[in-house]
């Protein structure tokens, strides 16, 4: 197993404003300049909805927070309308963007191989393309999450992907904004299946980090970082508050 720096990422969702992400981001600087965030020793990145980051990416400034967005399309340009190509995200200051999120897949209903489509189309475009898989309830009562992660896993994550420009967030869709997360041993079981597949179909797979997302907050935060093969969390609710996200990052040590 190797050892990888974890990565806490703030998914904003459908969240903030633009003054809301001023006051947001000036607090995670401060704090992460002043220490106050515990002694930070995990990468960080925000992930605000699409009209904000252009102003993100000028108040992140003077830090090493990244910034992120929640989507992209699988074409580079052209008449798409309402579409926002990988290349602009780049453009506007972006390193990272989360693809095939549940909630895409469940409100525009996105399939594994659009997510790979798209997931291409932001590597081409230099970006690491954050892919994220994961069970809802009924599946996993069936006892089939293995089997789902497995086939969102292979289906979604487009050849050409190395560690360089992959990032995977196991995300269990019931966990999502509910309060419910996994045992630490079923996280573990989880992430050591996504592990051995990366190994065998991705260049450089045992050094692809795999991210934790489902109500992580920092009071859960140390189990389920400390978890084998777990690299970082991708973070809803509690990344719209600095002293949460930050409690988070701390508690991965
Ligand atoms: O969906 C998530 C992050 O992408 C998780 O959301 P919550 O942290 O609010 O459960």
């Amino acid at each position: 197993m190797v050892k990888l720096r974890h990565l806490v990422a703030g998914n904003w969702k459908m969240n903030g404003s633009r003054s809301m992400a001023a006051a947001l981001i000036a607090e995670l600087k401060t704090q992460c300049l002043s220490g106050g965030g515990g002694g930070v020793s995990a990468d960080l990145l925000v992930c605000p909805p699409f009209p904000y980051l252009i102003h993100a990416s000028e108040f992140l400034m003077g830090s090493n927070i990244a910034l992120g967005a929640q989507d992209c399309a699988p074409q580079e340009s052209g008449a798409h309308t309402g579409d926002v190509s990988a290349a602009m995200l780049k453009d506007c200051g972006c390193s990272h963007v989360i693809l095939g999120h549940s909630e895409r897949r469940t409100d525009h209903g996105e399939s594994s191989a659009q997510v790979a489509a798209k997931a291409k189309a932001a590597q081409g475009a230099g970006l690491i393309a954050i892919v994220c898989v994961g069970e809802t309830d009924s599946q996993r009562d069936a006892g089939e999450t293995l089997k789902v992660v497995e086939s969102q896993i292979v289906n979604s994550i487009p050849a050409g992907s190395t560690t360089a420009n992959l990032v995977v967030a196991y995300e269990p869709v019931w966990a999502i904004g509910t309060g419910k997360t996994p045992t630490a041993g079923d996280v573990a079981a989880v992430h050591a299946q996504i592990r051995k597949l990366l190994v065998a179909g991705v260049k450089g797979g045992e050094a692809v980090r795999i991210l934790y997302g489902g109500s992580v907050k920092p009071s859960n935060a140390a189990e389920l970082m400390a978890v084998p093969e777990v690299n970082g969390a991708l973070v809803g609710g509690a990344s719209l508050k600095a002293a949460d996200f930050l409690g988070i990052a701390a508690a991965c040590g």
